[in-house]
């Protein structure tokens, strides 16, 4: 296998990253089959929590750098790129902790991973080789985050609100915004810009075909 490319997708929360990042892959996978792509989400290595009690947990910062775990998400994308398997953890924004299970994933030609704070942390960076930003405006995200927590994430209008004030909104603009000085493609209109889409399609296309 040839050199791994690692591609970010980053952004704030409901920008459209992860229908970004799972439209390429799954039209790619349906054109070529599901050998040489991988995807991993930044979400799977939010901290396990399960010592804290519902309570303990509903008071973390989820917006915050440190409630991540970014150690484990650089060591596997070095172990994908050195090409072994890795167990991505699985998280519940319901619960707010890892569930018991992890997904096996396989090394792979051109590895994707989507979430807010890739591009803020420096040991990230270093090892993505395309940042993709999604510059979706902020009042758009809030509505779609509404929607998207209430109808999915089991959070109510009135908590969506209250967290977006206290911790989603302040993040965005201390760690999300500043990082996109690091993309190399700033992508408008979400995760339905079939532009950009087929440009990171084409770019794979090209990666798998060498
Ligand atoms: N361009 C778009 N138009 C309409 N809805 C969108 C668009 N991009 C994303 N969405 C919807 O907005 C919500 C948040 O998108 P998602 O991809 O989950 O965001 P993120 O991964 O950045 O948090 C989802 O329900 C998704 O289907
Ligand atoms: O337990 C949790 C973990 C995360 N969140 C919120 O999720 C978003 C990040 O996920 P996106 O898919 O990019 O929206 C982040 O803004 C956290 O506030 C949560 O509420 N609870």
């Amino acid at each position: 296998m040839g050199k791994t490319t690692i591609i970010a997708i980053a952004g704030a929360s409901a920008s459209g990253k992860s229908l970004f990042a799972s439209t390429v892959y799954q039209e790619l996978v349906a054109e070529l089959g599901g050998n040489g792509i991988a995807i991993l989400a930044e979400d799977a290595y939010y901290r396990d929590q399960s010592h804290l009690t519902f309570e303990q947990r509903q008071l973390t910062n989820y917006d915050h750098p440190s409630a991540f775990e970014h150690e484990l998400l650089v060591q596997h994308l070095e172990q994908l790129r050195d090409g072994q398997a890795v167990a991505m953890p699985q998280y519940s924004y319901k619960s707010h902790t890892r569930t018991t299970e992890t997904i096996k994933v396989q090394p792979g030609r051109v590895i994707m991973v989507e979430g807010i704070l890739l591009l803020h942390d420096p040991h990230l960076r270093k090892l993505f080789d395309i940042s993709v930003f999604m510059d979706t405006p902020l009042d758009v995200c809030l509505l779609r985050r509404m929607t998207r927590d209430v109808e999915e994430r089991g959070r109510t209008i009135q908590s969506v609100a209250e967290q977006y004030e206290e911790t989603v909104r302040p993040a965005f603009f201390e760690f999300i915004l500043p990082s996109k000085q690091f993309a190399d493609l700033v992508v408008t209109r979400g995760g339905q810009n079939e532009i950009a889409i087929d440009l990171i399609k084409s770019k794979i296309r090209q990666l798998l075909a060498e």
